[in-house]
């Protein structure tokens, strides 16, 4: 059996999480893994704590602009401003050609949000669903290219909703990830878990949040395994500051825990260095593509949190990321989509594109089958070119 050490993420990330190979099936053998630093480019907790403090609690309307901020509907815009941001994030359908010319000769890896992304936001988390158009289309899109889903969601949940075992699963924003089942009985090929040491924390949390949110009406509490959401979307907007204050008065006491947010959502997990970008090169370098030139990964997602991994397909280079917005807004994705109908007709393109483009090389394999036959055969006799046989 041959083992290989691979280290998930690149050195300069100090990601502390090593990975042992063996036959092609990954195993996480995790690490401590280093608290953010300073300057880490997501909302901090400690800014949001902050705000919450000075003054005597009057910065909670801070927070709560913020809350507001993290709706894409609150963005009021003119029509030039739409125009100029859809002239940097031009539709991806629109550029369909471009995208498949720039990656051509690569191999695309396909990675998907599943919130706002396969599935229309809701009301009701639980009632997220994907619809079965959208599952058929995935499962076409898998048998061309790797595909992982990277969701906010716990793994399990996420994988309930999307249903295909043919694919890689990165839950809790990337923090729990598996890949395809092959067989119902073999372990999952590739499991990375770089915050297990938090599960402990992040259940006794749950437990707080959901007793001291309860008097709040329509704020829902969801447990991601290695992270929390904290859901406004049904809360009166005048009880935002009331929420906000009671999210604060659980997560003084966790110094190890962050905030992000989401959409109508407040995220809380473990301050790790570790988000879908991380994710995202994780799954890359597990299937080979450390490194490499010839893999196109393409992102899509339409959530803040997406932004990680856009963010790392921007400065290296490889790939884009579309961002699924009506609305603009300050993105590191390259292109953009509306919403999750079209997301799907811009994978059944993808899929349709590949399969065409499978048919062309079969065809010209077998045109250069019969070129080479026609020059190297007569009749029923093979005579290599220039060889006559003595009479
Ligand atoms: O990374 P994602 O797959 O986009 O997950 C992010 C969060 O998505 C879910 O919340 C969002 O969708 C809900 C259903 O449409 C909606 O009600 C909510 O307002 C959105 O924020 C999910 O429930 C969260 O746990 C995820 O973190």
């Amino acid at each position: 059996m041959t083992k290989q050490k691979l280290v998930a993420g690149d050195a300069k990330s100090g990601v502390d999480t090593s990975v042992v190979v063996e036959n092609g099936l990954f195993t996480a053998e995790v690490k401590k893994p280093p608290v953010v630093p300073v300057g880490y480019a997501t909302v901090s907790k400690k800014k949001l704590l902050q705000n919450l403090e000075i003054n005597g609690g009057t910065r909670v309307n801070a927070w709560v602009e913020s809350m507001r901020a993290s709706s894409p509907t609150s963005n009021r815009i003119s029509n030039q401003d739409q125009t100029t941001w859809m002239d940097r994030h031009r539709s991806a359908l629109q550029v369909f050609d471009e995208i498949t010319d720039a990656s051509n000769g690569k191999q695309i890896v396909m990675f998907l949000d599943y919130d706002g992304t396969l599935s229309p936001i809701v009301d009701d988390p639980d009632r997220a669903f994907m619809s079965d158009a959208m599952r058929a289309t995935v499962r076409k899109l898998a048998r061309r290219f790797p595909t992982a889903i990277v969701s906010g969601r716990c793994r399990d949940k996420v994988y309930k909703f999307v249903k295909l075992a043919e694919l890689y699963y990165a839950g809790s924003h990337g923090m729990d990830i598996r890949g395809p089942i092959k067989h119902k009985k073999s372990p999952p090929s590739v499991l990375c878990q770089p915050a297990s040491e938090y599960l402990p924390m992040i259940d006794e949390v749950y437990g707080l949040l959901m007793e001291k949110t309860k008097s709040t009406a329509g704020a829902k509490v969801e447990n991601n395994k290695f992270c929390l959401s904290v859901h406004f979307r049904c809360v009166d907007e005048t009880k935002w500051s009331e929420l906000a204050g009671q999210v604060r008065s659980v997560l003084k006491n966790y110094p190890k825990l962050r905030f992000t947010q989401g959409r109508k959502v407040l995220e809380i997990r473990p301050a790790i260095k570790w988000d879908k970008g991380k994710a995202l090169e994780f799954l890359l370098e597990s299937l080979g593509y450390a490194n490499c030139t010839d893999v196109f990964p393409i992102y899509i997602g339409d959530d803040r949190t997406d932004e990680d991994a856009f963010k790392v397909l921007r400065e290296t280079g490889q790939g884009f990321g579309i961002l699924v917005s009506k609305d603009p807004r300050d993105t590191n994705a390259s292109y953009s989509l509306q919403e999750p109908s079209e997301v799907m007709v811009f994978l059944q393109r993808l899929v349709e594109w590949k399969e065409r483009a499978l048919i062309d090389y079969e065809r010209e394999i077998l045109k250069k089958q019969k070129v080479w036959k026609d020059q190297n055969y007569n009749g029923n006799c093979l005579f290599w070119n220039g060889f006559q046989p003595s009479s």
